[in-house]
């Protein structure tokens, strides 16, 4: 930097949105507090009965579940920040670090190759100097079509961001030439529709020729390539590439044989690390998901304005870009767009120490995933065991410990080397998974590595610029919606009842306990969720069915702190909503989702992770689906809600939806007909611990009946 006066970077303290968040931390605590001595007097009150303890014991666990889950969630809104970056300020382009693109797929019929192509060209036209970006495609499936379109997609040489959202129709973010300049450049347009079309129809007519090796996904040797015209051997290529100042173009799939576990997405990103460190060991890594695309083409100079200050850049792990989506509808029912956590949650995370890595679109330091202490010692013996036997890879590891290093240095690594690399067997007895690379302790692999790097004193940072930096496409049916969440929720909670749960294992090693609290409400919130709404979807209604006063009287002075409470709640959340932007009915739709999720996804998520724990059922990650269901996408843009989803979702909802109806029915006609409720518990009626029993005994046999029948 010429002037090292002039920042790269601001960062911006929201200090009104602070004191508002604080302030009502504050009120709704000590609303709180009443609540739970209310309800906490109860027990040291008047003779109860039996029947009625056990209702109230109920309701309250579910209160002060919420109420903890509450708490922990308000780390999130005590310090918001959001910053800007000048990328005009960044040093000369050949003072610019290299770059290694990481791009992830794993199953080309879930994944089309169309769609992964574009996210790799997407890349490769980022700007940024050519011969300073590597571009890997890691393929789990080891599909011929894949390889196949990554020559294809070299050979038309495409240099346009996404082309697929480019030229399909209704085009609208603002910029009218999406990044070609002038209308002078129309022509070229046409030219580059042209070669795009052409690019498309030989990737399509090479899926349908068919890759006839599908059970193969699991077991097949590994495959290395380094993309050019003319096939040839790996080293003659990088030579050919340099020449024509390209981005280089790798393709990896991984050894897979059903015997060794291949640890899914985390499990992949290593053998990439591994690989790249032998090919061009850049510095600095852009993760990216085969469904994300780069949108705006200057993500990378955005990301350096903060990896190339001298004041943050030594303990600076990953900078974090939201995920943005560009499929979704203006009612978005499902919360696809997933607002609170990229436009609330994340800013305050960033306040407090940073996000966790969100497994796309982060610039991540390959020294943060490689380093270990044993590095600087140079032990042989000690690096093999803990990096694996290759010493092309740990010669690698001397060079990445000057992370600022700015020269390009394409290796010609030698076919046996780069096998080696791959192989399934490679990380047996080494620290690959558990200390080095990405983790394997949890499907959302991108969430534990972040933890473990602050809790090793690395720093990550949140930039959301007004224009998206990356695209993706989001899940647009309640199936596929509900899929992921329960792989969210179980891997989260994996996390939480492990050794590494952030409220034991956190506070010893991050330096502030907000930031573990954070990491805390993520790895908690599906237990604490599924719980409370659970209590709450059932124990009041049953109540009320029969008659058993759960809630103080409209006369009572404690009605008042139910209400508040109520009214607190939702009144901030709809604060929360408006000023991110959405509108009401956003709110409304996030509201009927999230007890949608809590009730199905985060108890089935639960349950999987427990199950998971006692060695009943083996860890598993189903990629999600990105092909889209004509009749299901126009529902989703209608606004209409699509219930063709497995019975293990419909029924617990069709369950409790009944459960609400009746009762409230019964409710009213209770309040019309006999006039007072709490009066009305006659002799004659079900006593309640048979209902109790009888609904839980219904909702097991239901919940177990589904499970069999799938
Ligand atoms: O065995 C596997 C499984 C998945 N993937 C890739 O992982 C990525 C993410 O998978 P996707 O099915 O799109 O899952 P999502 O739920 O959309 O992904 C979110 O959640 C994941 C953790 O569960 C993170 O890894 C992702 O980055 C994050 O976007 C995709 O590129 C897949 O190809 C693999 O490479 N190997
Ligand atoms: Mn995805």
């Amino acid at each position: 930097m010429e002037n090292s006066k002039v920042p790269l970077h601001l960062c911006h303290v929201h200090k009104l949105s602070n004191f508002i968040n604080r302030t009502h931390i504050l009120v709704h605590s000590i609303a709180l507090v009443f609540l739970i001595s209310y309800r906490a007097s109860f027990f040291f009150q008047h003779p109860k009965t039996k029947a009625t303890t056990l209702p109230w014991l109920l309701v309250f666990a579910s209160e002060v579940l919420l109420a903890f889950e509450w708490l922990l969630s308000q780390s999130f809104r005590w310090r918001t920040v959001s910053r800007t970056v000048f990328p005009e300020r960044l040093p000369e382009d050949d003072k610019l670090p290299p770059i290694d693109v990481f791009i992830c797929t794993a199953d080309p019929e879930k994944e089309p190759t169309v769609g992964v192509m574009n996210t790799v060209l997407s890349a490769m036209a980022m700007d940024y100097p050519p011969e300073k970006l590597h571009v890997y495609l890691s393929d789990d499936a080891g599909a011929a079509v894949t390889l196949n379109g990554m020559r294809e997609a070299w050979r038309y040489g495409i240099k346009c961001t996404a082309p697929e959202a480019y030229f399909s129709a209704g085009e609208d973010d603002g910029d009218e030439n999406g990044g070609f300049g002038g209308s002078e450049f129309v022509q070229e347009k046409e030219h580059i529709k042209e070669k795009y079309e052409a690019f498309k129809k030989s990737v399509t007519e090479n899926a349908r020729i068919g890759d006839t090796r599908c059970n193969s996904r699991r077991d097949h040797s590994a495959v290395i390539e380094v993309i050019q015209e003319t096939s040839s051997d790996n080293a003659d290529a990088i030579q050919a590439n340099e020449a024509k100042n390209k981005p280089l173009l790798i393709y990896v799939s991984r050894e897979k044989r059903p015997s060794q576990p291949h640890h899914f997405k985390a499990g992949a990103l290593n053998v990439l690390l591994r690989e790249s460190a032998v090919i061009s060991n850049s510095p600095y890594i852009l993760g990216l998901d085969c469904d994300m695309h780069c949108h705006d083409a200057s993500s990378a100079r955005q990301a350096m304005c903060f990896h190339l200050d001298p004041k943050i850049s030594h303990s600076l792990a990953f900078v974090q870009f939201p995920q943005n989506f560009c499929n979704i509808s203006n009612n978005d029912i499902y919360d696809s767009q997933l607002r609170s956590a990229f436009k609330v949650l994340w800013k305050g995370y960033d306040g407090l120490g940073g996000p966790c890595v969100c497994g796309t679109g982060y610039y991540i330091k390959r020294v943060s995933l490689c380093e270990s202490s044993i590095s600087e010692a140079g032990d042989a013996m000690k690096l093999r065991q803990c990096f694996g036997p290759s010493n092309e890879f740990i010669k690698s590891l001397r060079q990445i410990n000057k992370p600022d290093r700015m020269f390009v240095q394409r290796n010609n690594a030698q076919p046996n080397e780069t096998q080696l690399l791959a192989s399934c067997a490679y990380e047996d007895g080494t620290k690959w998974g558990k200390e080095v690379g990405f983790l394997y302790g949890s499907v959302v692999e991108d969430y534990f590595t972040g933890f473990h790097l602050h809790c090793k004193g690395w720093i990550s940072v949140y930039c959301d610029p007004k224009r998206p930096q990356f695209l993706g496409s989001g899940t647009t049916n309640l199936d596929d919606f509900l899929v992921q969440g329960t792989r969210w929720s179980s891997g989260l909670v994996d996390v939480a009842i492990s050794k590494f749960n952030p409220l034991i294992y956190g506070p010893f090693k991050m330096p502030t306990f907000l930031h573990s609290m954070c990491y805390a409400e993520l790895a908690l919130f599906p237990i604490f969720y599924f719980l409370s709404l659970w209590g709450f979807a059932t124990i009041p209604q049953l109540c009320l069915l029969n008659g058993i006063p759960l809630y103080p009287q409209v006369s009572n002075t404690y009605f008042i702190v139910f209400s508040f409470i109520f009214l607190s709640s939702h009144s901030k959340h709809l604060y929360e909503v408006l000023a991110t932007g959405s509108t009401f009915r956003h709110w409304v739709n996030e509201q009927r989702i999230w007890m949608m999720k809590s009730v199905t996804s985060h108890l089935y998520g639960s349950v999987d992770a427990f199950m998971k724990k006692l060695g009943m059922r083996e860890a598993s990650f189903f990629p999600t689906n990105k092909v889209d269901d004509v009749e299901q996408l126009k529902r989703y843009n209608m606004g209409v809600f699509d219930f063709q989803t497995s019975r293990l979702f419909l029924v617990p909802m069709v369950a409790l939806v009944i459960l609400n109806m009746a009762s409230f029915v019964v409710g009213i006609a209770r309040g019309i007909f006999v006039g007072e409720l709490d009066k009305m518990k006659d002799k004659g009626s079900i006593p309640l611990s048979v209902t109790l029993v009888s609904a839980l005994v219904s909702l097991i046999f239901y919940f177990f009946g589904s499970i069999i029948f799938m």
